[in-house]
This record gives C-alpha cells, sequence and structure tokens, in this order.
C-alpha cells in the first residue's frame, strides 16, 4: 500500500441500487483513505450517501439488487473480491462497525456478556476464563462503572447511553484496525453525547485503530475529526483536515453546512446569504451529468460549473469539486443581477 498509514483506500468506489428495472448510483466514484490513528468524518445531509459508504465498506449489501465497482483495498486484498465467509472473518474482527440505534443492534432477550462473547466465540480461540475476562475488561474500557452488573443485564435495562456504550464494546472487542461508526450519538442527549464521542476518542488512542465517524453534525465533527469529507448527491465534494475544511470551506455546499452551525463567531456562520433551499433530489431525480449541486445554486451561471466537475487542490491535502467554488462570492440570484 502506498502510504505507510493507510488502512483502507476506496478507489473509484461506486454503489448502485436497482429501482423498478433500473440501477441508480447512491454513492459515485468515492476516493477516500483511511488512516491509523485518524478519525475520518462523513458529513452531509441525509440521503447523501453516507450509510450506504458504511454498509458497502462492510459488504453488507445484496448483490442482486445492489450493483458495487471499484476496489476497496484493506491488508491488500480488494474487499469487493472476497467471498462472503471471507468477509465473515474481516467484519467484526477486524472492521468493526457500531450502529446508530442501539437499541435495534441487540438482542432483547440476551445477557450483556453474551452478546459481547458472540463476538468472542466468533472470531477468537480464547478459554472461557480468558472471554469471561475480556468482557468484563470491554465494558470497563467504555466507561461503565459497574462492569459485573452490567454484563448480567438485559438491554432494556439500559438507558440509551450505557446501550451505545455497549455496543461500542462489541465493535471493539476484537481490537478491530478499523471502527465505522454512523451516526453513533444521533440518538442520544447532549451530555451522553460528549461521553460517547471521548469514549470512541480514548479507543482511537488506545487501540490505534482507523475511525470513519459518519455524522450530520458538524459540530461533532469539530471536536472529534481529523479530517473531513463532505458528501453531497453520493460525490465527494470537499475533503481535507478538520481545520481546513472549516477555516476555509471552498463549496457553496460545505458553506451552507457550515452556517447551519448553532455558533456565532465565523464568518461564514454569521452569513446569513450561505442559507441554500431545497434537499437532496432522489436517486431517481439525480443529475447524471454536470454538477448535481447546480440546481440548488442557480444564481451561479452554467458556465461556472464543470460539465464533468472533477477534485481541485485548494492546498496540499484540501480539495473540492467542480470550478464553481471560485464563485461562490455570489450568493443569491439578486447579487448576480447587480
Ligand atoms: N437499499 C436501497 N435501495 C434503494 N435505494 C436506497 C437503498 N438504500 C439507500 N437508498 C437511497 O440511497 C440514497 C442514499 O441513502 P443513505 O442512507 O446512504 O444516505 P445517508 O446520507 O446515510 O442518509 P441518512 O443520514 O438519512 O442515513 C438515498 O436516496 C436512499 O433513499
Amino acid at each position: 500500500m502506498a502510504e505507510e498509514n493507510t488502512l483502507l483506500k476506496l478507489n473509484d468506489v461506486s454503489t448502485s441500487f436497482k429501482i423498478d428495472d433500473a440501477y441508480y448510483d447512491a454513492i459515485s466514484h468515492v476516493n477516500l483513505t483511511v488512516k491509523k490513528d485518524k478519525i475520518l468524518a462523513i458529513v452531509g445531509e441525509s440521503g447523501c450517501g453516507k450509510s450506504t459508504l458504511a454498509t458497502t465498506i462492510m459488504g453488507l449489501h445484496d448483490l442482486n439488487t445492489t450493483k458495487i465497482a471499484g476496489q476497496i483495498t484493506f491488508e491488500n486484498e480488494n474487499l469487493l473480491d472476497l467471498n462472503e465467509e471471507k468477509m465473515n472473518d474481516i467484519r467484526g474482527a477486524k472492521i468493526g462497525m457500531i450502529f446508530q440505534d442501539p437499541l435495534s443492534a441487540l438482542n432483547p432477550l440476551k445477557r450483556i456478556s453474551d452478546q459481547i462473547r458472540e463476538v468472542l466465540d466468533y472470531h477468537t480461540t480464547m478459554s472461557v476464563t480468558e472471554k469471561n475476562d475480556r468482557v468484563l475488561e470491554l465494558l470497563n474500557q467504555v466507561g461503565i462503572v459497574n462492569p459485573q452488573r452490567t454484563a448480567r443485564q438485559f438491554p432494556h435495562e439500559l438507558s440509551g447511553g450505557m446501550r451505545q456504550r455497549v455496543i461500542i464494546a462489541i465493535a471493539i472487542a476484537c481490537k478491530p484496525d478499523i471502527i465505522i461508526a454512523d451516526e453513533p450519538t444521533t440518538a442520544l442527549d447532549v451530555t451522553i453525547q460528549a461521553q460517547i464521542l471521548d469514549v470512541l476518542r480514548s479507543i482511537q488512542t488506545e487501540n490505534h485503530a482507523g475511525i470513519i465517524l459518519i455524522t450530520h453534525d458538524l459540530g461533532v465533527v469539530a471536536e472529534t475529526a481529523d479530517e473531513v469529507a463532505v458528501m453531497y448527491a453520493g460525490e465527494i465534494i470537499e475533503h481535507g483536515t478538520t481545520l481546513q475544511v472549516f477555516d476555509n470551506p471552498q463549496h457553496p455546499y460545505t458553506r451552507s453546512l457550515l452556517r447551519s452551525m448553532p455558533q456565532g463567531d465565523s464568518d461564514v456562520a454569521n452569513d446569513d446569504l450561505y442559507v441554500i433551499e431545497g434537499s437532496v433530489p432522489s436517486l431517481e431525480k439525480m443529475p447524471q451529468t454536470g454538477d448535481r449541486f447546480a440546481a440548488r445554486i442557480p444564481w451561479i451561471p452554467a458556465e461556472y460549473h464543470e460539465e464533468r466537475p472533477t477534485m481541485h487542490v485548494v492546498e496540499p491535502g484540501h480539495t473540492v469539486r467542480c470550478t464553481c467554488y471560485q464563485h461562490f462570492y455570489f450568493k443569491t440570484l439578486e447579487d448576480m443581477n447587480i
């Protein structure tokens, strides 16, 4: 692999779903790298393809109704070439996933200890005593105060924050190299959110994992991530370090997302003109050529958009899609008419 710290590399990855008799891209030509010890955030509105990206990496799609193209390189193999058996060995052991809704991700009929032990049963040859010790160690690592008690409990006996800690314990049970966290704090209140993010950060430091953090919450990104990839309509439209993207956002969509953050001390945040109306088009209505975001910024003339938008380097490590970003200073239709 090209870079020493690279754990996972997505190369030109597209996933399309069959709707009626045609296939439509939910993610298109995605290039991303997950690095050891780093948290990469994927942000964007609902429907822009964040979860599809996660489930594509995890190999969770029904290939009768889904087409996947490109390469997902992990330990010198293309995950897209692996059979189900090999993917089962990787899922949970080398790549762990934390889902959004802790209640539906846990089995209501099984004690917490049994649910954590299941992963160890499947992926390790530990003895019973070793597994029991590991369960308590994991519950302790995710900040559960009384691991013995929690291990004996059922999911409904735990609070939402506790359940999410258990989900994280399951995801990290085999010390995976990569953890994909899909909206891990969305279902939780603000105080608990902060605690869960602390747990994720401490795991990243202790396990040296690479984390993909999927969220629509830019506050979470600012506090947690090293790098950010902004997605719109299935494409990455801006990518850089968190500092680069937050301090110097380029794409009109990124600027609009940042403006929606509830804080008032940056120029972007204070600039009312960056409100962009509308929403992500459905897959069937997605423009197949040109800039997918163009319809939401009609005041930028067609000639400022690329016909086939490509990524442009703003500075090393910071890229943005389509030349329209150079004209973000036109903020409204009225502005253009002056
Ligand atoms: N199995 C499927 N079949 C058809 N369309 C799908 C399927 N899964 C997702 N989609 C569509 O793909 C697009 C991307 O969905 P996805 O769930 O990846 O977005 P998201 O950014 O994760 O949204 P959210 O934040 O709401 O979870 C949406 O238009 C969605 O309706």
